[in-house]
């Protein structure tokens, strides 16, 4: 027999962290595992490319003219200034996600967390990655090595206030054992999948289920 299938509304599975604790290396594993069928939000970005980065792929690269342009006619679901530039998630994707049942992963801040929260709470699974130490998180942005040594230390200037908004998160992983966060991650992923209140066929399934002689 064909495994029964529920309908079921999309979610917005969103990851934060403060720089280096690893959420970009979680989120690209996600999207690596077909299986999971998660769709990456590309983010608009007034940063320059990283070496490793592929422009429309990790990022849309664009100048802040732009950048403001879209703000202002409303196509950013939310947006931010992080470390000096400017961040934003682009609506219309993921309002064709969602409206067709798929699931999105977001690598985004608190300050867009908390944009998306106020908007859509129902449809959002909240995770802030933490570091397994500080002097480990300057390791990673070191080890890393994309980026200059002065915006290395504003990202780790900046990590104590990002780590503050640890308590406004649905769930908090250590990211030491990268499988294991990784597991952990999954784990999530899958029970907020089954959550009744996204499971709209469930109804009537049930209906279906109780009329059978
Ligand atoms: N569990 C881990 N153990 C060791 N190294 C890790 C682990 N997780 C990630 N890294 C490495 O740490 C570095 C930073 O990770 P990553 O780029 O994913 O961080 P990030 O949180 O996305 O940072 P940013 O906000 O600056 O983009 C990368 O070189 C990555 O390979
Ligand atoms: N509010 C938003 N924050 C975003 C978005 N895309 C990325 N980010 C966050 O910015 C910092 C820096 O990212 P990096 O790629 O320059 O290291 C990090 O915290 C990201 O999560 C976005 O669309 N909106």
């Amino acid at each position: 027999m064909a495994p029964v299938e529920i309908a079921r509304r999309g979610l917005m599975l969103i990851l934060s962290s403060p720089s280096g604790a690893g959420k970009t290396t979680l989120t690209r594993t996600l999207i690596e595992q077909k299986e999971l069928e998660l769709q990456l939000s590309i983010s608009v970005t007034t940063r320059a490319r990283r070496p490793s980065e592929v422009g429309d792929v990790h990022y849309h690269f664009i100048e802040k003219d732009q950048f403001l342009f879209r703000r202002d006619r409303g196509d950013l679901l939310e947006w931010a200034e992080v470390h000096g530039n400017f961040y934003g998630t682009p609506r219309q994707p993921v309002e064709k996600a969602l409206s067709e049942g798929r699931d999105m992963v977001f690598d985004i801040d608190w300050q867009g967390t908390q944009q998306i929260v106020e908007k859509m709470r129902e449809d959002v699974v909240t995770v802030f990655i933490l570091p397994p130490s500080l002097a480990e998180l300057r390791n990673r942005l070191d080890r890393r090595a994309e980026d200059a040594a002065d915006v290395i230390a504003k990202r780790l200037d900046n990590a104590r206030t990002e780590i503050a908004r640890w308590e406004a998160y649905d769930y908090v992983l250590i990211n030491d054992d990268l499988n294991q966060a990784f597991n952990q991650l999954v784990a999530i992923l899958t029970a907020e999948r089954l959550k009744r209140q996204r499971r709209i066929g469930l109804e009537a399934y049930v209906d279906h289920l109780l009329g059978e002689r």
